[in-house]
């Protein structure tokens, strides 16, 4: 159903030049929602942000929130906050006086600024760290510290790009479980840019994949990841196989492919290596027309059995398992 606190692109298109960034999209952000925003470099996500959250201007097209065109109004006017990659803290400012900046730009008062800013500080469980410099926080602080002061502002949409990508991957799993936990606290929608399939499966409502300046897919995470529109989706988003039969091409999850016995129906494969993941061992392997697949073993089913680089081996599924691609 929609809501008017939803986020609307209308034939939104962005040239820098002659390229195009961003290819005539329309989509329909739902209100408090958790999206994410991916697909590869130059894919156009980022131009897609920067628009929504008025750091670029739109070529073409029209952006709607709250039912109001915001495309050509000042990032501060739009009911959105952009959150950076690089936090972009002020150093020389206490995380209190950063994080109450744009209240104080507004002309608000300094106690009431601070109310507000040790609230937001408190949301992101960094209240204690008030009155520190930025360059006295660690990684996971500094960017807690920048999503409060994005989040000051009360806006209805969030923008945050690449958000976690300074983090390392033990801080970013952290990091973001609290991101979606904030997110459905406020009950505002975040849209969130990233290369990081993980990252998205993990966190989104809503996946919106893009390639080529183009929306590719867009849906829920897991109907995303089990019904992967094309190849491009399936490989982009990781643990599909795609295999050709009788000139169809199909995705198959990693998962669902098995090693099977002699005589089963599959393909007749040979084993090129392996890899010890912790819960499976995923088995690569090479089959006729030299493709390339990749059958994800229970751990204690590969052992049980184990298959070398070389060996001869049937890989087979279930039909029901093979999904028909468009492309
Ligand atoms: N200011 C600019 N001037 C000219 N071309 C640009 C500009 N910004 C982006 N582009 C081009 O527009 C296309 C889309 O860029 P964009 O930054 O939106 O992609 P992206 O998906 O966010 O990529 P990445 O994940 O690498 O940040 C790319 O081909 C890029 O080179």
């Amino acid at each position: 159903m929609r809501s008017p606190n939803d986020l609307e692109l209308v034939a939104v298109t962005k040239r820098y030049g002659d390229a195009v960034a961003v290819d005539n999209v329309s989509h329909l952000f739902a209100a408090g929602t958790y999206i994410c925003l991916l697909g590869p470099s130059g894919c156009g996500k980022s131009s897609t942000l920067r628009m929504i959250a008025g750091h670029e201007s739109v070529t073409d097209g029209a952006i709607i929130l709250d039912g109001r065109d915001i495309s050509k109004l000042p990032p501060a006017q739009r009911g959105t906050a952009m959150m950076f990659q690089s936090y972009a803290l002020f150093p020389h400012m206490s995380v209190r006086d950063n994080v109450s900046f744009s209240l104080k730009l507004k002309g608000e008062d300094k106690a009431s600024r601070h109310r507000k800013a040790n609230e937001m500080l408190e949301l992101v469980g960094m209240g204690h760290l008030a009155d520190r410099l930025p360059d006295q926080l660690s990684g996971g602080q500094q960017q807690r510290a920048a999503l409060a002061r994005a989040l000051i502002t009360k806006p209805q949409v969030l923008l945050l790009d690449e958000p976690l990508s300074a983090l390392d991957p033990f801080l970013r799993v952290k990091v973001r479980e609290e991101l979606k936990k904030i997110q459905r606290e406020l009950g505002i929608s975040f849209i969130h840019v990233t290369h990081g399939q993980d990252e998205a499966l993990a966190l989104a409502d809503e996946i919106v994949l893009m390639n080529n300046a183009v929306i590719e897919q867009s849906g829920s995470a897991r109907d995303v990841f089990n019904a992967p529109r094309s190849e491009f989706v399936a490989r982009f988003l990781g643990g599909h196989n795609v295999v050709s039969l009788e000139g169809k091409r199909y995705a198959l999850r990693s998962d669902r492919t098995r090693l099977v016995t002699p005589g089963d129906e599959g393909l007749d494969v040979s084993v090129t290596s392996h890899e010890f993941l912790g819960t499976h061992v995923a088995v690569n392997v090479i089959g006729p027309g030299d493709v390339e697949l990749t059958a994800m073993v229970p751990e204690e089913q590969f052992y049980a059995a184990p298959v070398e680089p070389g060996d001869s081996v049937r890989i087979g599924w279930t039909a029901q398992d093979l999904h028909l691609l468009a492309g």
